[in-house]
């Protein structure tokens, strides 16, 4: 992706937002590419956030990082997406109050579309996109939808978060350290349906299941508790998981970028195949090894009747979300 003297550019958008405020200060201090990659932000923010942004950019300056080789800001994605090598899209419409669910697709459709098309005629061929902003799922569905040149195995969608949150759940339910865990999954979609799955997890190379051994935990704590977190944690913050999410962008992003470890996967919403019977096209999160920058989607896995049902209950609303931007022609 670079030379040891060439910047990594780095893209960011909402980049004035409160996730871009935890995500900003790792890219910029090697979490992403590595401690001897230089890399260049290049953040993308609506007019009336740049004053704030340039407040951020003032703070990274303050910072000295060895690793940061520029800054550039701007309004303008066909400015700001010029020569990225890695996109992040972070920024997005929030859901405001009286909202459905069809006004908040719409809304980031016009962000999405958008994007897409900057992307699209001016990213660089090596690009690797990340969506973060919600719905992610759709919203990767729709940037890339628009960006016909760019290989739709670049286009991913966050379940991080989701992945993270399930290790950590599981690994103080199991009393074991993340790190015993392996091969936890994600599938679906980023919202309540979303299915933690782990009936293919391990801990320590048993079953993850089969230690825990309890159905009652499984369906009515572990389950909720995942795929609901992000409402409990607005619910006792008063605002939506940041740093925990830009530390998953991050996970996501590297992972992609530098390989998945030897013997274990990740979660990632990707283009699916028709792989586990999820209907082709659609961004749905997968178990997924990486190498090299590209993914793999896990194959051969046995699914039994239990997890089918979850997987397919999420896989409908992310059906029902492409339908929904079909007719407003945004795909
Ligand atoms: N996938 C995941 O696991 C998670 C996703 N999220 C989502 O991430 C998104 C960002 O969250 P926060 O940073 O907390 O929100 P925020 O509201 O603090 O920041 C969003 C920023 O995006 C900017 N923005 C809006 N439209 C833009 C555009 N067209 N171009 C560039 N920037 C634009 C806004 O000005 C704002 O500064 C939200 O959609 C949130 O729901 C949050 C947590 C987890
Ligand atoms: O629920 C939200 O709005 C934020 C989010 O996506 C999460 O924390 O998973």
């Amino acid at each position: 992706m670079s030379t040891v003297n060439t910047p990594v550019k780095v893209a960011v958008t909402g980049a004035a937002g409160q996730i871009g405020y935890s995500l900003l200060f790792r890219i910029a201090s090697g979490d992403l590419l590595g401690k001897d990659i230089p890399v260049q932000l290049r953040l993308l923010e609506i007019t009336p956030a740049l004053k704030a942004l340039e407040g951020v950019v003032m703070e990274l300056d303050d910072c000295a990082f060895p690793t940061l080789a520029g800054v550039e800001i701007g309004d303008d994605p066909n400015v700001i997406f010029d020569g990225a090598n890695v996109a992040l899209l972070v920024g997005a419409r929030p859901r405001s109050k009286g909202m459905e669910r069809g006004d908040l697709l719409e809304a980031n459709g016009a962000i999405f579309t958008g994007q897409g098309k900057a992307l699209n005629d001016h990213a660089a061929d090596d690009i690797r996109i990340t969506v973060t902003g919600n719905p992610a799922n759709t919203n990767a569905l729709i940037a890339m939808s628009n960006a016909k040149d760019i290989p739709t195995e670049r286009f991913s969608a966050l379940t991080r978060l989701d992945h993270n949150r399930a290790l950590a759940q599981l690994s103080a339910k199991a009393g074991v350290a993340v790190t015993d865990i392996t091969n936890m999954t994600i599938w679906g979609n980023h919202s309540a349906t979303q299915y933690p799955d782990i009936f293919h997890a391990q801990i320590g190379g048993r079953p993850a299941a089969e230690v825990v051994n309890d159905q009652t935990w499984l369906e009515d704590t572990f389950i909720p508790t995942v795929a609901k977190r992000g409402a409990a944690i607005i619910e006792a913050r008063g605002s939506s998981s940041a740093a925990s999410a830009a530390s998953a962008t991050i996970d996501h992003t590297r992972d992609w970028l530098q390989g998945s470890a030897e013997g274990n996967w990740l979660s990632m919403a990707v283009r699916s195949d028709g792989s586990y019977g999820v209907p082709e096209g659609l961004i749905s999160s997968f178990p997924v090894t990486t190498s090299g920058g590209n993914w793999e989607i896990v194959q051969g896995l046995e699914i039994d009747e239990f997890s089918r049902a979850r997987i397919d209950a999420s896989v409908a609303e992310l059906d029902e979300e492409r339908q929904t931007v079909a007719d407003l022609g945004l795909i």
